[in-house]
């Protein structure tokens, strides 16, 4: 399935979208407080591709081979952004039936065809050169680390790399960043209070939003996602404000995940153990999948098989997926005997007479 069209490509930095601006460029700009994120650098080097036929798509190149693992000394925000894991990303959000990640696929790009020969940005022009292995290079233009020595090559021109599906501007779709209440601390500094305090839960939950609308057992969805991703970068989430406060989350920017197959970051399930609620329908699903005929495994194998880059993710961090399922899974039985299934498990009154459909959904992925 052809998820994004490809057909001849005008290229343009992502500074060039008034609207679109990213928490990147907002940093650059000075227009947000951005102490709580990582500052914009060479090493988040990303493009916004736009296609003849006017789509455009969200560019994150290959910064690591897929047999790599994060050195266990990185901290989480100076690890390497993933292309394979925002493709990965997508497939696991669509396989858990969430699907609040935009479609991304992998793709080889030539970077002198398809980028430099077609651009009429004269700064994304100016950082192309070619490295003494004869490869064409480009890098990012912003306050740190933007040399040549962060910069991205191709094989002589071939990259690969991510692409995601854009969003709608924001002015159509606007939307909003809110800091996630489980946020880690950017610095090696102190600690936030959710990780020193096993009660942090009964605080949030009497704070709006997420005293009265879904968005906490949205929160917990996320947390879910990526613990079985290994993604600890999860600073803020997005929302399109036209659905209100009760509106999905979209699961932007999973470049972080897949970084450790041998670890098991049990933090980041903070969300779920600290509070003991999970949506009856998240659960259900993953019951679903840690069937040995719908192994979440087997599932993101099969699905995987479809990108083009295939494959995607190492056997290892297959596995991973189903020794972190049952994890989640006990931390749930945990919470039902603590607390009982009345309060842990959440119903959704629309659901409440609805045949469950998991099943019938992922038949319906997995038959293509
Ligand atoms: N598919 C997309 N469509 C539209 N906007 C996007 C898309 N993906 C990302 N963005 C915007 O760009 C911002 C930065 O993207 P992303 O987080 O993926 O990259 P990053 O290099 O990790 O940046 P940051 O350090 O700001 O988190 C997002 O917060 C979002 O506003
Ligand atoms: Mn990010």
């Amino acid at each position: 399935m052809a998820i994004l069209q490809e057909q001849g490509w005008t290229f343009s930095l992502p500074f060039s979208s008034f609207s679109d601006y990213s928490q990147d460029e907002k940093a650059l700009l000075g227009a947000c407080d951005c102490t709580q994120i990582v500052k914009p650098s060479g090493v988040h080097l990303k493009l916004v591709l736009r296609f003849s036929d006017f789509g455009k798509a969200m560019f994150k190149p290959m910064r690591q081979q897929r047999d790599e693992e994060t050195p266990a000394d990185f901290f989480y925000f100076i690890d390497f952004q993933r292309h394979n894991a925002e493709i990965a990303a997508f497939h696991l959000d669509r396989i858990l039936d969430f699907r609040r990640v935009p479609p991304t696929v992998g793709r080889l790009v030539n970077v002198t065809k398809e980028i430099l020969e077609v651009t009429k940005n004269e700064i994304l022009q100016s950082v192309f050169f070619v490295s003494p292995a004869s490869n064409v290079c480009f890098f990012a233009k912003c306050p740190y680390m933007c040399k040549t020595e962060y910069a991205v090559c191709g094989n002589p021109h071939l990259l690969e790399g991510s692409l995601s599906a854009f969003l709608p501007s924001l002015n159509l779709a606007p939307r909003l960043s809110v800091p996630n209440p489980w946020i880690r601390s950017y610095s090696l500094a102190g600690k936030e209070e959710w990780e020193v305090n096993p009660l942090y839960c009964d605080t949030v939950k009497q704070i709006y939003p997420y005293n009265s609308s879904s968005r906490l057992l949205n929160i917990i969805d996320m947390a879910i996602f990526d613990f079985l991703i290994g993604n600890m970068d999860r600073h803020h989430y997005e929302m399109f404000t036209k659905f209100g406060d009760d509106g999905f989350l979209i699961h932007l920017d999973n470049a972080r995940g897949f970084g450790r197959h041998s670890q098991d970051e049990l933090s980041i399930l903070s969300p779920l153990s600290q509070c003991c609620r999970i949506k009856k329908k998240t659960l259900l699903h993953l019951q679903l999948l840690a069937r040995a005929d719908y192994r979440l495994s087997d599932v993101m194998r099969e699905s995987l098989l479809e990108d083009q880059l295939s494959p995607i993710l190492t056997e290892p961090h297959l596995l991973a997926l189903d020794r972190r399922l049952q994890i989640i899974l006990q931390t749930v039985e945990g919470c039902v005997e603590a607390h009982g299934e009345q309060s842990v498990i959440a119903t959704d009154p629309a659901e409440q007479s609805a045949p469950d459909s998991s099943q019938a959904n992922l038949d319906k992925l997995r038959a293509g």
